[in-house]
């Protein structure tokens, strides 16, 4: 069995979300925290050894107080964040165990997951060495400047990016070791620098990123949606229903 160290990023500054007086990994989301969430869907595999939550150096001692429980019953470790997203993550990369294959990183922005897409996500990661989830681009794109259309950008094989993001641990530690000078927006855009195959695995638009308080209100809505799909699962265990197909 292939094994997973997972990193969940929730050091950011939050800047765009203006909604709660919390930062939005630790804002209540239908009784609990977007980061609790988040993380539940990694601290109860068998494949996933470690589970890792990167926090602010300023919010750390609160939230080791608040969550101290929560850390100790899951087995969550926690580093300090850095400066960059990247940083955060490289804090994280540190820490993981020595016998760990796998290196899956998740914004814990990102709490509406399903089983089906972490397999999916997993084993293509273990099967190609590198894959994440993502969704094709349904919109259509404009570059704006100054409050007006420049051009329409094609969205033809363009995809947004997701979470999980799941690397071979040699390559994401290589791909650190060649940063450079490079603040990428993902983890994958630091493993393209190494010329390594990434494999795109088609994941769902409810597995959204909360970035704004309108993000908010829909992953609570959104909450609704998957435990049916979940709970279909749950009723037939072996035909394991994905919340596309509904
Ligand atoms: N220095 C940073 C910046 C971001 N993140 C994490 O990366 C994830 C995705 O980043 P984003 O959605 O941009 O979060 P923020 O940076 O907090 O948002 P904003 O840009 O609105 O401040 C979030 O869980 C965020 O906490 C992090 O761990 N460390
Ligand atoms: C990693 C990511 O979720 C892929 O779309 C996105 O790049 C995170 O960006 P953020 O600015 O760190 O939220």
């Amino acid at each position: 069995m292939a094994t997973f160290a997972v990193i969940l990023p929730a050091a950011g500054q939050s800047s765009r979300f203006q909604h709660q007086q919390r930062k939005k990994p630790f804002a209540d989301l239908k009784g609990r925290a977007v980061w609790l969430r988040s993380a539940e869907h990694f601290t109860n595999r068998d494949d996933v050894l470690q589970t890792i939550v990167v926090v602010s150096p300023d919010d750390m001692e609160w939230f080791k107080e608040k969550y101290t429980a929560n850390l100790a019953f899951m087995n969550v470790d926690i580093v300090p964040g850095g400066d960059s997203r990247a940083a955060s993550v490289k804090n994280g990369l540190a820490i993981v165990k020595p016998e760990v294959e796998y290196v899956a990183v998740h914004d814990a922005a990102r709490p509406l997951l399903t089983k089906q897409w972490v397999d999916q996500v997993f084993a293509k990661a273990a099967e190609t060495g590198a894959a994440l989830l993502g969704v094709p681009v349904a919109s259509t794109l404009k570059k704006v400047a100054d409050e007006r259309i420049a051009e329409t950008v094609s969205r033809e094989s363009l995809w947004e990016a997701q979470t999980p993001q799941v690397f071979r641990r040699d390559w994401l530690e290589a791909a650190y070791a060649k940063q450079g000078t490079l603040e990428p927006t993902d983890e994958a855009q630091l493993v393209e620098q190494l010329g390594k195959p990434i494999s795109m695995v088609a994941g769902s638009s409810l597995n959204f990123k909360i970035t704004t308080a309108d993000d908010f209100r829909l992953a609570a809505l959104a909450l609704d949606a998957l435990p049916k799909a979940a709970g279909l699962r749950a009723l037939h265990p072996f035909e394991d229903e994905d919340p596309r197909r509904i």
